[in-house]
């Protein structure tokens, strides 16, 4: 964690860290309220801008000109109160403001910091100047949490433009609280204030103020916020866990917790068995999907299961693909498997071949992961989504993996309505089916009936490459097999499998065999 110029008087800004709660807009709205009323008035807006300022000295020690752009609501409050405390620190730079509203129609705190900006002797300014430079800052301040998606059709002209101008800063750009635009529930722009490119220009920080929130961190939060610091304005709301005055979170950020050592005695059955199903062969349709089963087999291995078991839906069984390509995963004809005794990983390249098994896996698999086409097959035949939502009542416990799209198909929605409220869909799927359900993709969420979820902060795009949910499928059957819970296995599986991405060297081809391969170091 990075600590900025800690002083005993001034409220410290971190990064935003694992294990950290997160808030929807509403427990923010009412924390900010408690806050308010036992600081003396105008308090937590002078410590926004200040930590605001002490970022934006940070960030850009080397600033000729910071441009601040400033809304119409208490996020430009922010904006105007951090040109003032920039203008008093930083007499030899020019600090520019742009604002969207005239004075006497903002809010009462913004119009206090208005006037502090004017007084301070900062520059107002219609644009963007065009002389920002590299060691430049843009400062947004435009829409903060009180963002009204169903207003955003009528969003005037000026507030677009500065938003825009915002975005193609070629300098770095702090957003304070969020990226304006952005909704701070859901991660979601709404489309009229979507980015027109879909990456930023320059680097983006944004300081996130009093709570964090699960926008910030899935849909498109990651790519608008960039690099998130938090700062509690001195109102010590670390943990919103021990104290019950404080709203609950609607999440956390997921842990990575280490793998516990394992003890000197111990031999293969003390780490569980793993059996795969799926990869469909090329007899079948034409279209061989075996290389998802393998994939799924290879990460099990790999993350430390005792023994991995691989079943191919391929008619063709004695043909090259029963040879192993990795002696130690033992194959298997589906109908040679012992489903009771396994945690099992179902679908992986399963194509329409593992619908004629899943009675069979849904009835007897005392652990199921089930993926891709086990979940398509779930979705078109209602007799088997009967199934997978009766094993909780025979106590048979089951994580599903779906991507937006086959989260889409289990819900009968469209995958667009599954991303604007990724958080939601994946409650409404763990509900549903009373199952673990991990929603995969930017900012992955994972839902449990009966506890909080979870959203994943490791990761990046590398992962998006054919194969690294099958390798997700089979780490969390690895660690599941191991000893952790289904909620257990399935958060950590998914930083695992994020941190493995972020780390990965620069000059080493990336591939999903390449990550299964690395799920153990
Ligand atoms: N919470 C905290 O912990 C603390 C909060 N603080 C700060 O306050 C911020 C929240 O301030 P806020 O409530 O004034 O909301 P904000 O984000 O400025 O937006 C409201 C303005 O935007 C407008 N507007 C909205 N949607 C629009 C649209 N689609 N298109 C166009 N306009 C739209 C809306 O217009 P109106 O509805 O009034 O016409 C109104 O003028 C928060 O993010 C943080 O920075 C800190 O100071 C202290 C701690
Ligand atoms: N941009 C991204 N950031 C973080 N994780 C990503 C990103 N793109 C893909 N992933 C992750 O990569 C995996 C892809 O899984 P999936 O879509 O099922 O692919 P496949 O079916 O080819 O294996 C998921 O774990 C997903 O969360």
């Amino acid at each position: 964690m990075l600590r900025i110029s800690p002083s005993e008087s001034l409220p410290e800004t971190l990064i935003a860290a694992p294990g950290w709660p997160l808030f929807d807009t509403q427990a923010t709205r009412r924390i900010e309220q408690d806050c308010a009323r036992i600081l003396p008035p105008h308090t937590l807006m002078e410590r926004a801008g200040l930590a605001t300022a002490r970022l934006a000295m940070a960030l850009a020690p080397l600033a000729r000109c910071i441009w601040i752009a400033c809304g119409p609501g208490n996020n430009g409050g922010d904006g105007f109160e951090a040109a003032a405390q920039l203008k008093a620190r930083l007499p030899h730079t020019r600090i520019l403001v742009s604002e969207v509203r005239e004075p006497n129609k903002l809010p009462a705190d913004a119009q206090i910091s208005w006037h502090r900006a004017r007084q301070a002797g900062v520059q107002w300014v219609q644009a963007c100047p065009e002389d920002l430079g590299p060691q430049d800052l843009c400062i947004d301040a435009l829409l903060g949490i009180g963002l009204k998606a169903d207003k955003s059709s009528t969003t005037d002209r000026r507030l677009l433009r500065l938003l825009e101008q915002t975005r193609q800063c070629l300098c770095a750009v702090l957003c304070v609280d969020i990226a304006s635009g952005l909704d701070a529930d859901t991660g979601q722009y709404p489309p009229s204030l979507s980015p027109q490119n879909s990456a930023p220009a320059g680097p983006r920080h944004t300081l996130a103020l009093l709570t964090l929130q699960a926008g910030l961190f899935t849909g498109q939060g990651r790519d608008a916020c960039g690099q998130i610091w938090w700062d509690d304005l001195g109102c010590g709301l670390v943990s919103g866990d021990s104290d019950t005055s404080i709203p609950k979170p609607t999440a956390h950020l997921s842990v990575d917790s280490r793998a516990a050592p394992r003890q000197h005695a111990s031999h293969k059955g003390s780490f569980g068995d793993v059996a795969v199903l799926g990869g469909e062969g090329l007899s079948r349709r034409g279209l061989s999907m075996t290389g998802a089963a393998w994939l799924a087999a290879l990460a099990a291995l790999h993350a430390g299961a005792g023994r991995v078991m691989l079943a191919l839906l391929d008619a063709q069984q004695s043909g090259p693909q029963s040879i192993a390509p990795w002696p130690e995963i033992m194959l298997r004809q589906p109908s040679a498997q012992d489903w009771r005794s396994a945690t099992v990983v179902c679908g992986c390249g399963g194509g329409q071949a593992v619908a004629d098994w899943l009675p069979q896996l849904l009835t007897q698999a005392p652990r199921l992961v089930l993926d891709a086409d086990g979940l398509n097959a779930v979705a078109a035949d209602p007799a088997l989504a009967r199934e997978l939502a009766a094993r909780a009542m025979r106590r048979q416990a089951t994580v599903l993996t779906p991507h937006p799209l086959e989260a889409a198909r289990l819900l009968q929605t469209s995958a667009a309505q599954i991303q604007s409220h990724r958080l939601q869909a994946c409650l409404e799927l763990a509900q549903k089916f009373q199952c673990t359900t991990l929603l995969k993709g930017s900012g992955t969420v994972i839902a449990s009936p009966s506890s909080q979820p979870w959203i994943n902060s490791s990761g990046n795009a590398r992962l998006a490459t054919g194969g690294t949910g099958d390798v997700l499928a089979g780490l969390i059957g690895a660690l599941w097999a191991q000893g952790l819970t289904a909620e257990q296995a399935s958060v950590q599986a998914a930083f695992r499998h994020g941190l493995v991405a972020e780390q990965w060297p620069a000059d080493r081809p990336f591939s999903a065999s390449a990550l299964a391969m690395r799920l153990g170091h």
